[in-house]
């Protein structure tokens, strides 16, 4: 940063700003009338913040109560203004605000992008580039604003390459003024049908009047509705004015899934307009989990961070609620605990688990792309509001080992097999991976479905709900597996036949084989077991029953949560010709072939070796002797 002799200060933004404004200066360019509602939204929303700050101290609207915002363009100079009087900015602001992306997970964000202009987009969209559009149609964007409450102004200018520059100005009332030096081929927005259409399409819901600049007496001409959105009836409002609706809410590019309308009268009173967005936001997973609705009280916007409103989750929700019964000059804190706010969200939850149920049933295949984006969220709800479990549950959704699509849990017991007494699953970090474990294979061979929990939140809801329907969930990586109750698919030449005389020798030398494992392994397992769930692999690790998932554990390692895990039992499979062939060999020395068997089972789960020099050793004389 440099001082010159003219107080002008020179800033560089912020490196992903600098990335962020080379793609949306090319990528969105088909898009680019969006500029237009993203400075007129920022706008509103000033006005918004200052109508709230005025409730403790009036002064601050000293020089007008009403709220605004102008628009007027120049076709000789190139130039198109958009001017609020809502709250404006200090300096600081100025330079915090437009120089950085103060939002959490940013750089993440950031990063993510490609260069690939279609991902690009669809990232962005997750987004939002608010003020950043200017520079879609402007070389040049100024910015002059004077906070409200303070007397002096400041001029922000960049032509979006890098850096910036701050130097004070004048302006006369408070609220911020942005002119856009238009590019020589974003001419076509100098034109007042234009710009009419524009904000009639994009903001015509926006609360407050936005008036065009002209001469004659209609001028300056007033272009939208500036009525409340969700205070109309339903009957006048298309869906197109819907979803700009929820644009402006929302900060994103996406179209609604659903949107829920309402009014609730009774005890309390309280209207709606509540969006279920298409796409997972890119801070979904934010560790503050926080929730965006907006509240109002009676028009009034009061913040857009009361925690209580609604179950973090739940917290994907855009939109707003608008109470009659809170007072005007609620502060804050007075939102916490407050039995009104209680009494909302959970009317809220209703409506929306009601009509996340009536989906589900009514337009199954966009229920499950919904589920995709937020099921993982709503999971947090099955432990987090055991209220809403039941309803919770019949809404969850899974992928399986035996089918393409999705599958309810209604609908894997519905299919359950004969015999079969458990609903079960795998855990782990992504299906693929899980889909090769060999703990898989005898459910396979069987036809059993099992269920993919890939889900972090999944190690959680799990333990506390412990069945469906009156059948226990039952990890396939844990417990022993008695699958020969279960009566399955599997093909009559493939069934063992443990009666006949050379298997009950087999048997035999196999429990030798097991016990000599179980003494050269020592306290490095929990126990060593013939296996019932082994097909085609000789080997594999499972959680004792009552024992932490394997999953779990190394989640919990990961996260430093956890230092020393359990000692696992090591299942062989009888079948396997290195199991037979080990077992002809069981009075010999087993020790190299156990921790081989216990190693190569830890490296199929994923887990670390705790002694890969001995594995490498172990594994070199063992292809020594085989060539020798
Ligand atoms: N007209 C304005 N008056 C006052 N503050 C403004 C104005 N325009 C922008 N700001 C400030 O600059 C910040 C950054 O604006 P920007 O549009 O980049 O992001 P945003 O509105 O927070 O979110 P999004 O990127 O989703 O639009 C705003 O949060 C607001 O604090």
């Amino acid at each position: 940063m440099a001082e010159t002799a003219t107080k002008t200060e020179k800033h560089s933004f912020q490196a992903e700003v600098g990335r962020l404004l080379d793609i949306v200066a090319n990528a969105l360019y088909s898009e680019r009338e969006i500029f237009l509602r993203e400075l007129i939204s920022n706008a509103a929303d000033a006005c918004d913040r200052l109508r709230y700050q005025a409730l403790t101290e009036p002064a601050l609207l000293d020089g007008g109560a009403e709220f605004q915002i102008d628009l007027s363009f120049d076709e000789d100079a190139k130039t198109l203004t958009i001017s609020d009087n809502g709250s404006g900015m200090t300096k600081e602001e100025l330079v915090g605000n437009l120089g950085t992306i103060a939002r959490s997970g940013t750089s993440n964000f950031v990063s993510q992008l490609s260069g690939d202009e279609k991902k690009d987009v669809s990232l962005i969209g997750q987004f939002g580039v608010g003020f950043y559009a200017a520079f879609m149609v402007a070389d040049k964007v100024d910015v002059i604003s004077r906070r409200a409450g303070e007397d002096t102004a400041w001029q922000w200018i960049s032509d979006g390459k890098g850096d910036f520059t701050v130097e004070p100005a004048s302006r006369d009332a408070r609220g911020t003024t942005i002119t856009l030096h238009m590019k020589e081929d974003a001419a076509e927005f100098l034109s007042e049908p234009r710009i009419a259409n524009i904000v009639k399409t994009y903001s015509d819901h926006i609360p407050f009047p936005i008036k065009i600049a002209g001469e004659g007496e209609d001028y300056p001409k007033q272009l939208n509705a500036a009525a409340a959105l969700w205070t109309r009836n339903k009957s006048e409002i298309d869906e197109q004015q819907y979803k700009e609706f929820y644009h402006h809410v929302s900060h994103s590019f996406d179209d609604p899934w659903a949107t829920l309308h309402f009014r609730a009268e009774g005890v309390i009173e309280y209207a709606g307009l509540i969006y279920i967005p298409t796409m997972r936001p890119f801070d979904l997973f934010h560790p503050d989990r926080k929730s965006k609705l907006k509240l109002y009280v009676k028009r009034v916007f009061i913040t857009d961070e009361c925690e209580d409103l609604v179950p973090s989750w739940l917290r994907f929700l855009r939109g707003v609620i608008d109470s009659q019964d809170l007072p005007l000059n609620v502060s804050r804190e007075m939102l916490q605990n407050n039995p009104v706010v209680a009494k909302i969200r959970s009317g809220l939850v209703k409506r929306v688990v009601g009509e996340l149920s009536k989906k589900a049933e009514k337009e199954a295949d966009t229920y499950t792309t919904f589920w995709d984006a937020f099921g993982p969220v709503l999971k947090e709800g099955v432990y987090e509001s055991p209220e809403h479990r039941d309803e919770l549950m019949k809404l969850m959704r899974f992928k399986s080992t035996s089918r393409e699509g999705w599958v309810s849990l209604a609908d894997y017991v519905a299919d359950m097999k004969e015999g079969q007494e458990a609903i079960y699953y795998i855990s782990g970090d992504d299906q693929d991976t899980l889909s090769r474990s060999p703990q898989l294979e005898g459910f396979a061979a069987k036809g059993i479905e099992v269920l993919y929990m890939t889900d972090p939140v999944d190690e959680f809801w799990i333990p506390s709900v412990g069945e469906f329907d009156g059948k226990a969930l039952k990890s396939v990586t844990r417990g022993g597996a008695d699958l020969s109750k279960i009566k399955g698919a599997e093909k009559e030449d493939e069934k063992k036949d443990d009666d006949s005389a050379d298997d009950k020798a087999a048997t035999e030398t196999v429990d030798a084989l097991v016990t000599a494992l179980r003494e050269a392994l020592g306290d490095s397992v929990k126990d060593v077991r013939k296996s019932d769930r082994l097909t085609s692999s000789p080997c594999c690790l499972v959680a004792d029953d009552g024992e932490m998932d394997m999953h779990l554990e190394r989640l919990l390692k990961q996260h430093k949560q956890l230092e020393q895990g359990a000692p696992r039992i090591l299942e062989i499979n009888p079948g396997h010709v290195l199991i037979k062939a080990l077992a002809g060999n069981a009075a010999g020395d087993v020790k190299d072939a156990a921790y081989l068997l216990l190693d190569q089972a830890r490296i199929m789960e994923g887990e670390p070796l705790p002694d890969p020099a001995g594995f490498a050793q172990r594994m070199t004389s063992v292809m020594t002797k085989a060539m020798g």
